[in-house]
């Protein structure tokens, strides 16, 4: 069983907390929390040795009843490899830990890449992440634009893309961010981290992205153009995309037209917290004029990025040699495959 820790259980932590819960080749060993809070309880609810940060809070875990197996550190002595799920630029400072204690580490999107100096999304570079002792995941947008701008060249070719990502302003449990009542342009220059990110996993894309956030909770929008190298038909990227263990079409027979309808659809699917692992692509808004493709794929922020965790796990601790056997374990053990 491959041991690992989660330092940062909240949005993105507590979802691979369970995910790797749910594998036949791992164990978690360990969540770590810097303070009392119902993620914890529900840490604790779920059989999760809780570390903390800080021994300082030891007590404040101990008034709440929330008993303590240690703190970070020695939680990581138990693992073969952190997810490090804190927020943006508090991973980086972790690093110093995991190369003292030589255990493999996975940071997130909120990192930049020189962190890791390897970003992974898994139907792409699967194969390079063995071994490592450190991966980035990019992305939850990132990682929704690799997954099919990858499948469009491995078939055809692609020459320029461009994307507007339209982003949701908070996670749905976030009460302090927004915006309320404004589109947002984040940033205002062009390009947005995005296209430079996808190129840490597909350096030769040739790709420029834009990005707004707007007042939603759920899911992000991308409105994408990407130019082919060779003809395409519209029934063969429906067939793509189909086939895909990580990509699912949004059929027009659903009638759905937007993330809230999704939402409900992911919910009425039994999905856990409605996460939907897979980029969502409108069948419908696919269409070729010559060789340049137009689609719109929704993404949901806080899930898409879980499933690719654990895949780098598998490549990292070198578990699994191919990068399809891997996807299909993670899926399988979630139960889900896309819609
Ligand atoms: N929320 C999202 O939609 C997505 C987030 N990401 C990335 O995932 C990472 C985590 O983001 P979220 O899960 O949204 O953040 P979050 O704020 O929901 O969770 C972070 C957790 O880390 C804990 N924490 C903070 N400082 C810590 C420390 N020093 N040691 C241990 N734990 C600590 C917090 O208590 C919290 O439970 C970021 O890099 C973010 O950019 C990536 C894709 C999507
Ligand atoms: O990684 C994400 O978005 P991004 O790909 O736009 O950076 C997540 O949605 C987190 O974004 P946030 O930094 O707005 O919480």
């Amino acid at each position: 069983m491959i041991k690992v820790a989660i330092n940062g259980y909240g949005t993105i932590g507590k979802r691979v907390a369970d995910a790797v819960a749910a594998q036949p080749d791992m164990e978690v060993v360990g969540v770590s929390k810097t303070k009392p809070s119902a993620e914890a309880y529900v840490a604790r609810q779920r059989g999760y040795p809780l570390y903390i940060a800080e021994m300082s809070k030891r007590q404040a875990f101990e008034d709440a009843g929330l008993e303590i197996a240690g703190d970070v550190t020695d939680m990581i002595k138990h693992a073969d490899v952190v997810v490090d799920a804190t927020p943006g630029g508090i991973g980086e400072k972790n690093k110093k830990l995991y190369e003292l204690y030589g255990v493999k580490a996975i940071w997130q999107g909120g990192e930049d890449h020189e962190v890791a100096g390897f970003s992974f999304c898994s139907s792409c570079n699967y194969n390079e992440a063995k071994n490592r002792q450190f991966v980035r995941v990019v992305s939850c947008n990132t990682t929704g634009l690799c997954r099919i701008i990858h499948a469009m060249d491995e078939r055809y070719g692609v020459g320029r893309v461009r994307a507007t990502m339209v982003r949701r302003g908070s996670d749905p449990g976030e009460i302090k961010k927004g915006p309320v009542d404004a589109i947002v342009l984040n940033p205002v220059k062009v390009p947005s981290h995005h296209g430079p990110d996808v190129q840490t996993v597909l350096p030769q894309i040739d790709i420029t992205t834009m990005a707004m956030i707007v007042p939603t909770t759920f899911m992000h929008m991308h409105a994408l153009q990407m130019d082919l190298k060779s003809d395409a038909t519209k029934e063969e990227i429906l067939a793509i995309i189909e086939a895909h263990p990580r990509m699912g079409l949004v059929r027009p027979g659903t009638g759905i037209t937007s993330t809230a309808e999704l939402r409900e659809y992911a919910q009425d699917l039994g999905r856990p917290r409605a996460d939907l692992y897979e980029s969502a692509i409108f069948a419908d808004s696919i269409g070729l004029v010559g060789r340049e493709l137009f689609l719109f794929q929704a993404i949901h922020q806080e899930a898409d990025v879980v499933v690719e965790n654990v895949d780098a796990i598998r490549a990292m601790m070198n578990a699994v040699d191919e990068a399809a056997v891997s996807i299909e374990m993670t899926n399988r053990a979630l139960g889900f495959t896309a819609i």
